[in-house]
């Protein structure tokens, strides 16, 4: 859908051209105090240090009424098809609850029941695997879970199994030591095999198609290192229906996941389900999907000031197509969250980093920004000196909480860490908005550095579920916004097939083959 009219994105454009809006004279107690949006789970959406006026606001909130991204967004819950050259449905929303409160038929199956279906087997599963009704073919209890998978089906899940493992660890609830495989570098699969006891790990084998190369080739490296067990009992297959692994034999068990659900938007259904469940209990994974779906009813609010993920998307857009910002850093302040960042990258970079709209024509104006970060404070001794004083300017996503999860902190110097941990992210945040003068130019901070913050009091399952969810929003709005195919990904075949290509032996492609003879 183009726009009904250009007037917005021109108002838009001249907006900063004309009168770029200084974070420095915006920027107050007040403004920090206001600027702020409740995104469900418990998260608030903080966007003071956003160089948005009021006037951007409300132009923001016209293109919003203008391109109808929340009604693009019911349609997509209702499970309309959004994407006219795959004929597809985008369903993951519907993995964690039902936001429009009817159920989705697509090709006359109702899928808030299969999702449903599925919840109750992860759960009868995990609960199962947890309390030593299922053993290891040896008889012993599994003590680990072990995922095998890449992308979406290893991103997300270890993202979110690594921001709770020391939440659980100081709480009541079992923990399972849960290990991830993912690349075909026999080395990754290597330093997981050397730490576990084949008697007592479960492996899941994650692939939507059941058909990736790494994959497929990490399940035969492990399964032949399986001494003195049968693999067939310690290996259950999360794939979908329609895949070659649907019906494998080798696997004790198979849970399936939607066509409809895309791998990097896949955590909160089997992909992530099964091994959460299995690691952190199923009444963790539950939480998960509770925080997600506050955060998908959050973003059906029609008014931007109500809705963090839409409101988010709007400001990463003007910061993107009208500032001409190339990147934005995910910079959050808890080492839990120091895959996250990673998630981000695939599910930012793979469904916007796009050159074409929804009907394949060539796009004139620039589209997805480049994902990176690292947990704070260590990003500060890393890569901040560009952040701060470097010749472009990157928006920075800031997450905190105000306390920390594994609850054993030190007081030194009349402070604990994790107000240490906090009292460098409010600086930075201030650093980057109000910079510094100086005499000396090496010692001028020019400010003017764009940030937001995403914060609440602990992360929480239900809080971690409402950040994953967010951000799928937001890059969902976007992908509206820029009127792009945000749920495929073609740009990732070329490169499938030239290495199969090379597997091949070249078929006469001499440049090809030049590189491959320096590295096979
Ligand atoms: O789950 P599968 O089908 O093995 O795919 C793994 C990953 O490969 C991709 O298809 C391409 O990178 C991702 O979108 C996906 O998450």
């Amino acid at each position: 859908m183009e726009y009904k009219n250009l007037d917005t994105l021109k108002a838009f454009a001249e907006l900063s051209n004309s009168k770029k809006a200084s974070i420095k004279e915006l920027l107050s107690k007040e403004r920090v105090e206001k600027c702020n949006i409740a995104a469900g789970g418990s998260l608030t959406y903080n966007y003071a240090a956003m160089p948005v006026t009021d006037e951007a606001i409300s132009l923001m909130q016209a293109l919003a009424d203008e391109d109808e991204l929340v009604e693009k967004y019911k349609a997509i819950l209702s499970g309309q098809v959004m994407n006219p050259g795959e004929k597809r449905l985008v369903l993951h929303q519907l993995t964690r609850g039902n936001c429009l409160g009817t159920p989705v038929l697509a090709d006359g199956e109702d899928k808030g029941e299969f999702y449903s279906s599925q919840l109750a087997r992860i759960k009868d599963f995990s609960e199962k695997v947890r309390n030593g009704v299922i053993k290891g073919s040896t008889g012993k209890p599994f003590d680990t879970v072990c995922q095998i998978g890449i992308g979406g089906s290893d991103l997300g899940p270890r993202a979110l199994y690594l921001a709770l493992a020391e939440y659980i660890n100081n709480s009541p609830v079992k923990h399972l030591n849960a290990k991830f495989i993912s690349n075909v570098d026999p080395d990754d699969a290597a330093s997981v095999i050397r730490t576990i006891n084949p008697e007592t790990t479960l492996f899941v084998l994650v692939s939507k198609s059941g058909t990736t190369l790494e994959t497929l080739t990490n399940q035969l490296l492990v399964t032949s290192s399986l001494k003195g067990v049968d693999p067939a009992k310690h290996l259950v297959a999360v794939t979908s229906k329609t895949s070659p692994l649907a019906s494998s034999k080798d696997v004790l068990d198979a849970f399936f996941i939607d066509d409809y659900i895309g791998g990097r938007y896949s955590s909160t259904s089997a992909v992530g389900g099964v091994i959460l469940s299995i690691a952190l209990g199923y009444e963790t994974f539950e939480e998960i999907l509770k925080g997600a779906h506050e955060a998908d009813m959050n973003a059906l609010e029609t008014d931007i000031t109500k809705n963090a993920a839409l409101m988010d998307a709007l400001i990463g857009m003007y910061l993107r197509n009208v500032y001409s910002y190339p990147s934005t850093a995910i910079l959050p302040y808890s080492q839990a969250l120091s895959r996250f960042p990673a998630h981000l990258q695939q599910l930012d970079m793979e469904s916007n980093g796009k050159h074409v709209n929804r009907f394949g024509e060539k796009l004139n104006y620039v589209t997805g920004p480049v994902i990176f970060g690292e947990p704070g404070t260590n990003g500060q001794h890393s890569f901040y000196q560009l952040l701060h004083q470097g010749t472009d300017i990157v928006p920075l996503q800031f997450i905190g909480f105000k306390e920390n999860q594994a609850g054993r902190d030190i007081v030194i110097e009349g402070s604990t860490s994790q107000v240490k941990l906090n009292a460098n992210l409010a600086a930075q945040i201030v650093a980057f908005a109000l910079g510094k003068n100086d005499d000396n130019p090496n010692k001028e901070f020019d400010g003017e550095r764009p940030s937001s913050l995403i914060y609440a009091n602990r992360l929480t399952p239900l809080a971690l579920g409402a950040l994953l969810a967010h951000f799928e929003n937001k890059v969902m709005f976007q992908g509206f916004l820029w009127n792009l195919n945000s749920f495929d990904q073609e740009g990732v075949q070329l490169g499938k097939v030239l290495a199969k290509k090379v597997l091949n032996g070249c078929q006469g492609d001499e440049i090809l083959k030049a590189f491959a003879d320096l590295l096979i």
